[in-house]
């Protein structure tokens, strides 16, 4: 009667219940406490990758050797959840575990749920349920979902919020404990414009060769990130090697790097800033680690500087100076001055040259040298530039016709004088303006001023620029008829290569050289030697900063043609210059004896 029940109760309960045991998803297995595995279900065996038939043979099947936790580290037996639940009695849930496969060592992941099963009074289990779902796809999908959120898209460097993240924690770990760190602020010089030139794909690739450099650097000593555009940020927990870091990450950015054939190198400017002593929260750090960095961008680019609070000042200036500038043009603040240039054999002024002045009424007289390149980086260079142009040509027009006017009255016996040739600073940025040959042409035409009148100045480093737009400006700046002087000339690369391959007629020899004359021999013979090779290659050589009669006799005995400086005239109003010209010497200048 009572085996008849059993079968019973089997037919009825036991058998439909396995049926759906056998067609679930999950995979189950009945281990008994000796370890020897008594059920598996289909999904088990596919689940594990292995047949029903190698998980019923073996005391522990050979598919499952190594379970990982959680966190990717390797579980002693011991902490197996069947394990577990054989040794404690107690059922474990929904517990991640990585199965690694013997063959090929890849993971999946599981998560499991044991249920360890006892006789009716029995001290402990005699076997236990082993049940568990393939969560591989989800966690992959979960993991990737993650990586995105905390890395950068383009370089696979950390990103702008994971970046944060690490800075709050390494804040939190000064604040707490003490130690050092520092904040390293990378930008790339420049790199706007190998996006304008080569194309903003290759701007893309030249990112991600330079993130994986920076990332080799960097190694294991501190945390990278994108923070956006062309800047990187690294958190370095040694702040004493900081600065020898940053030195060589800029030499790590100026290695050329090849792409698409082409040999590509950059600057990176790196501002430095350290807590706690710079800032105690992740925005007073970044600020000041950029304020560094735009010092450092100040300073000529290329370079590393370290925080200070006098930054902050100097920036705050910046600011000002940038805000009123925005404003100087529409509001007349802007005016020219004009220094004459003065042939060293006749004496006589054979040009000017054009000298940008402002005046601010919040501000006062603001020096060129400070607000010229911060016009240069806002790009109000350009606005600024255009004015001034039309503005010296519409000048150099007047002493044209007053010229004309002179030599039409001329009288036989009496001396022609030379046409006045007017000179204009032209920045890199204008001259690398796509748009500059158009906007001379308009000029030209408008003030009826004859090119050859007028030269534009220009500095040496801008012709060592590959550039096409500049190649061209400069070619139709030429078949116009306006000729092209180098400015600061000895000062940087004077390199004979950019001398021969641009059409230029003057060399300006800087005016660190002519100070140093006559107390330095080593200045001597470079201005002498300055002197020799624009003779040489049949260029007009003009010496700057002209200030003593010791000076002025140098220049004339190594046979420079002209000079500029206070010695023989300081920068003067347009009206001023008029009046020389219409002096009957005609602004023949007079030297004082030396003795
Ligand atoms: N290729 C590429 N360019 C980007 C990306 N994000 C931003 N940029 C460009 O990067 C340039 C950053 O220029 P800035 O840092 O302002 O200026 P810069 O030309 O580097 O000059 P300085 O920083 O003053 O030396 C801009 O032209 C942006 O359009 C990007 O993901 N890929």
């Amino acid at each position: 009667m009572q085996a008849q029940h059993v079968r019973q109760i089997e037919a009825e309960y036991v058998t439909p219940l396995l049926g759906l045991v056998e067609a679930l998803a999950e995979g189950v297995l009945l281990r008994l406490a000796n370890g020897k595995i008594i059920y598996a279900n289909e999904a088990a065996a596919r689940i594990l990758g292995t047949t029903r038939g190698a998980l019923l043979d073996a005391a522990l099947p050979p598919i499952i050797k190594t379970l990982l936790n959680d966190q990717g580290r390797r579980m002693p037996r011991r902490d197996w959840p069947d394990n577990r639940a054989l040794r404690t009695g107690e059922r474990v849930r929904d517990q991640i575990l990585g199965l690694v496969n013997a063959r090929d060592h890849s993971v999946r992941w599981l998560v499991v749920t044991c249920q360890p099963l006892s006789a009716d009074g029995a001290a402990s289990p005699h076997s236990v349920m082993i049940s568990f779902e393939d969560v591989t796809e989800v966690r992959e999908a979960r993991r990737r979902v993650r990586y995105l959120a905390t890395h950068d898209s383009l370089t696979g460097l950390l990103n702008r919020g994971a970046f944060e993240e690490r800075m709050n924690t390494a804040l939190l770990r000064v604040t707490r404990r003490g130690g050092q760190f520092a904040l390293l602020y990378i930008d790339l010089d420049r790199f706007k414009a190998i996006n304008d030139s080569l194309g903003h794909t290759l701007g893309d690739s030249l990112l991600q060769h330079l993130a994986r450099r920076f990332e080799k650097i960097v190694g294991s000593s501190g945390q990278l990130a994108r923070w956006g555009g062309d800047e990187f940020l690294v958190l370095l927990d040694d702040a004493a090697t900081a600065l020898a870091l940053a030195q060589r990450l800029i030499e790590a950015a100026g290695e050329p790097c090849e792409i698409d054939s082409l040999l590509l190198s950059i600057g990176a400017s790196i501002g430095i800033a350290l807590a706690p002593e710079h800032g105690t929260d992740t925005a007073t750090l970044l600020r000041h680690a950029d304020t560094a960095m735009y010092r450092a961008k100040e300073h000529g680019r290329r370079q590393v500087e370290v925080f200070n609070p006098a930054m902050n000042a100097h920036l705050e200036r910046r600011a000002r100076l940038d805000a009123c500038l925005r404003q100087a043009l529409d509001r007349n603040e802007l005016s020219l001055l004009y220094q004459p240039v003065i042939d060293l054999r006749s004496l006589e002024m054979t040009g000017v040259e054009a000298l940008l002045r402002w005046h601010s009424p919040e501000l006062g007289e603001i020096a060129p040298s400070e607000f010229i390149p911060l016009a240069e980086d806002s790009g109000l260079i350009v606005p600024i530039g255009e004015w001034a142009m039309r503005a010296v040509f519409a000048q150099a027009a007047e002493w044209q016709a007053i010229q004309a006017a002179q030599s039409a009255a001329l009288h036989p016996g009496d001396v022609m004088r030379l046409p006045l040739r007017v000179a204009l600073n032209v920045s890199a940025r204008q001259l690398l303006w796509s748009d500059l040959a158009n906007t001379v042409e308009r000029a030209l035409e408008a003030t009826g001023v004859l090119p050859r009148r007028l030269e534009f100045e220009l500095t040496e480093s801008l012709l060592l620029q590959d550039s096409t737009t500049l190649a061209r400006n400069i070619a139709r700046l030429r078949a116009m008829g306006i000729e092209l002087a180098i400015d600061d000339f000895g000062t940087g690369y004077a390199s004979l290569s950019y001398l021969l391959r641009f059409p230029i007629s003057t060399l300006k020899i800087d005016q660190s050289f002519i100070r140093r004359v006559p107390d330095d021999p080593d200045a001597m013979s470079i201005a002498e030697a300055i002197v020799a090779m624009s003779s040489a290659l049949g260029l007009r050589c003009i010496a700057e900063g002209v200030e003593t009669r010791e000076q002025f006799d140098f220049l004339r005995m190594v046979d420079c043609d002209a000079i500029q400086g206070f010695l023989v005239a300081s920068p003067l109003d347009a009206r001023q210059i008029s009046e020389r010209l219409t002096t009957p010497n005609g602004g023949r200048v007079t030297i004082e004896s030396g003795e």
